[in-house]
């Protein structure tokens, strides 16, 4: 799961992986794993509630695209689909609590960024 969260300014919350995770030091748009019996939208509430603090609502989250992992990519594991929303309606204030790194972004600070595959392929949905 992934999340866009936008600012009233036009910026958009982005993190930059540990540098000791898979793809450290790369930016993302928040989130991460669904666990056993957890919704899609809770997933994604609580993973950015653990890593920056902030509290999305879910009921105010709308569906802004997906990116499909190449199966040649992923090692004989499962392949990662990775789900975007939009988060338009959060609380709070983002602040560093798994050891990576937040930003908030502009679209073209958003194109720039040195990003993990299946991010730039969301970013390029979420700014169609
Ligand atoms: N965001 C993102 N993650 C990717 C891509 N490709 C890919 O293999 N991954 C992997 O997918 C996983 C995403 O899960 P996560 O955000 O919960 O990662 P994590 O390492 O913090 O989780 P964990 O410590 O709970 O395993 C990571 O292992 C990440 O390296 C990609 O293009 N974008």
């Amino acid at each position: 799961m992934a999340g866009a969260i936008g600012a009233q300014d036009g910026r958009w919350l982005m993190h930059r992986r540990p540098e000791d995770k898979a793809h450290g030091g790369l930016w993302e748009f928040p989130g991460g794993k669904i666990e056993a019996g957890e919704g899609a939208r809770a997933a994604l509430v609580r993973e950015i509630a653990e890593e920056c603090g902030l509290e999305v609502d879910p009921a105010q989250m709308v569906e802004a695209g997906f990116a499909a992992q190449d199966p040649a990519q992923c090692d004989g594991g499962r392949p990662i689909l990775l789900l975007l929303f939009r988060c338009p309606a959060w609380t709070g204030e983002a602040t560093s609590r798994e050891g990576g790194q937040w930003r908030w972004c502009t679209r073209d600070e958003i194109e720039g960024l040195a990003m993990p595959p299946l991010d730039r392929v969301l970013a390029a949905q979420l700014f169609v």
